[in-house]
């Protein structure tokens, strides 16, 4: 992993970079294995503070961080959960259900900290460089909070997990949230007992990781290197069967 092609101005040494690759490659979305022990502010401070530090469109800087450590507004975030996650089992076909209702979505009730990162899309007027055209960049930018947040974590050795299964009416009531302000991510944190080495839906056989070759196309939208003798190509399927195995970036 030595990077002879890097400029002179390149910030990072070698294990740096490494490091960095490592949160990427062992982040995970957490739902099962939490443990009681609180987050001290120190690390939530850390964590926090690098969603604060990233990108949005206009510099809008968009989002709030809605803390939620009490076991009375997570039980009432768990019950709108709840009540989605029922309407949510109907919608698979039948032969999916049955998996869909035996997966664990969620660890409102044991996280000892929840967190919902949100998008105030009034923040600085109608008119934002950036957003002029495509008005959901606000939105998008929340989301670049939320991976900061989830990637620090993992360097902190906190697990978060993303819930999503919500009508959004009922968080914001659950939470006080005003309706114009969006709530992007509902975020269960915490320290866990282990990480787990891959995607629980791809364990559980739900999806697999789709080969990245399929998704890099050139010049044109669709074309993939069908010869398969890019050396980019040849690199990202050697990368990703070696990640498969294990081979690179290990925990
Ligand atoms: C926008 C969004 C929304 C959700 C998620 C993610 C994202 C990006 N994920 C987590 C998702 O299932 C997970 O990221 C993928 O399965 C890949 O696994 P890893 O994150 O790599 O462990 C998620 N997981 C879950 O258990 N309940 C949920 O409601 C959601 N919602």
């Amino acid at each position: 992993m030595e990077n002879h092609n890097a400029p002179s101005a390149h910030p990072f040494s070698d294990a740096d970079r490494a490091a960095v690759y490592q949160a990427i490659f062992n982040r995970r979305d957490v739902r099962g294995q939490f443990l009681p022990t609180p987050v001290p502010d120190e690390v939530l401070s850390r964590v926090l503070m690098a969603a604060h530090h990233a990108p949005s469109v206009g510099f809008m800087q968009p989002w709030n961080f809605l803390l939620v450590r009490s076991d009375e507004v997570k039980q009432r975030v768990h019950g709108v959960f709840s009540a989605a996650n029922r309407e949510a089992a109907q919608m698979f076909p039948d032969e999916k259900r049955e998996i869909y209702s035996s997966l664990k979505l969620q660890g409102i009730l044991e996280a000892p900290l929840n967190l919902c990162i949100t998008c105030d899309r009034t923040r600085s007027g109608p008119v934002v460089i950036g957003r002029t055209h495509m008005p959901t960049m606000d939105l998008y930018s929340s989301v670049c909070a939320v991976q900061n947040l989830w990637l620090a974590a993992r360097a902190e050795g906190l697990g978060v997990g993303w819930v999503s299964i919500f009508h959004e009416k009922a968080l914001q009531d659950a939470l006080g949230i005003p309706h114009h302000i969006v709530p992007v991510a509902y975020l269960c944190i915490g320290y866990v007992s282990h990480f787990k080495d891959k995607p629980e839906l791809e364990q559980a056989g739900w999806l697999p990781r789709l080969p990245i070759n399929d998704l890099v196309y050139f010049e044109q939208w669709g074309a993939t290197d069908s010869a398969q003798n890019d050396p980019l190509t040849a690199a990202l399927g050697a990368m990703q069967a070696a990640i498969q195995h294990q081979q690179v970036f290990p925990k």
